[in-house]
């Protein structure tokens, strides 16, 4: 009896050790009461109403809605690209609202971003490219920042492209490019704003698969704007957001 005793004791105190262990980990992404607008005066139209959010990190969430509903705008201000005008918005336990510039573009350096139209720089190869993103990694050599660039091109297939231009490639190599050069980087929160788009069946599963492997190797947080059916099923949360408000929590 006494053993039996002492080892429900003993289970009650891991179970609450293993509780606190998983309330001590921060969110990754934590917003409350957010809402911002665009325009002036009789032009001044809200496109977020009071969205509150949770992500933890490894996460992969998927947002869908509408378009126009504000699923972009969502997306830059959680990547620190916009100021917040009402509400709460924590990244990676930094608070945007009011926040510096220097604490905003110290955090983008752990946000990866793949957003439409690439980004990708005109003169560089797709190697150069790549190399933006791991050339943020500090503490490795050059070396070892070139390795990075090529292994991640490896991984989203594009090994026999290494060296050539943005314009010589197609509109799905160009943003394979762009999500390489975004997980170069090592980042702990990744927004991605339709990903799959130019992308064919096959290459945008693995695209996702890759990212979904990101989020559990790396803790890395993943937002996803998405309107492929195809892609649905590899999210931890799907989330849909219409007219500025987020609607359905389908977990
Ligand atoms: N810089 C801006 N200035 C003024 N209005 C803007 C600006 N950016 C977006 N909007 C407006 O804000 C609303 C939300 O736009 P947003 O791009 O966030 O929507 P979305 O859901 O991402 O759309 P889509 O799926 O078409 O990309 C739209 O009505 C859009 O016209």
């Amino acid at each position: 009896m006494q053993t039996l005793q002492r080892s429900f004791k003993f289970f009650g105190l891991l179970a609450l050790a293993q509780l606190k262990h998983k309330s001590a980990i921060p969110l990754t992404v934590q917003i409350k009461d957010l809402s911002h607008w665009f325009g002036n005066g009789s032009m001044k139209k809200q496109v977020l109403h009071s969205i509150s959010l949770e992500i933890s990190p490894g996460e992969v969430v998927l947002l869908t809605g509408p378009s126009g509903c504000g699923k972009t705008t969502l997306l830059t201000l959680i990547g620190a690209l916009r100021n917040i005008q009402h509400g709460d918005l924590k990244v990676l336990g930094h608070q945007l609202r009011n926040s510096s510039r220097k604490t905003r573009q110290r955090l983008r350096r752990n946000i990866g971003m793949i957003f439409q139209g690439h980004n990708l720089l005109r003169c560089l190869t797709a190697e150069q490219n790549v190399q933006i993103g791991s050339d943020l990694l500090a503490s490795f050599t050059y070396e070892e920042r070139r390795a990075q660039a090529r292994q991640w091109l490896e991984e989203v297939g594009l090994q026999e492209h290494m060296s050539k231009l943005p314009h010589d490639l197609s509109g799905g190599q160009k943003q394979r490019v762009a999500i390489a050069r975004a997980l170069a980087a090592r980042p702990k929160l990744l927004l991605a704003d339709e990903p799959t788009a130019a992308l064919d069946s096959a290459t945008g599963r693995e695209i996702v698969s890759l990212l979904k492997r990101l989020a559990l190797e790396q803790s890395c947080a993943v937002l996803m704007v998405t309107h492929d059916p195809r892609i649905l099923d590899v999210a931890d949360r799907l989330l849909k957001m219409e007219d500025g408000r987020l609607l359905h929590f389908l977990e």
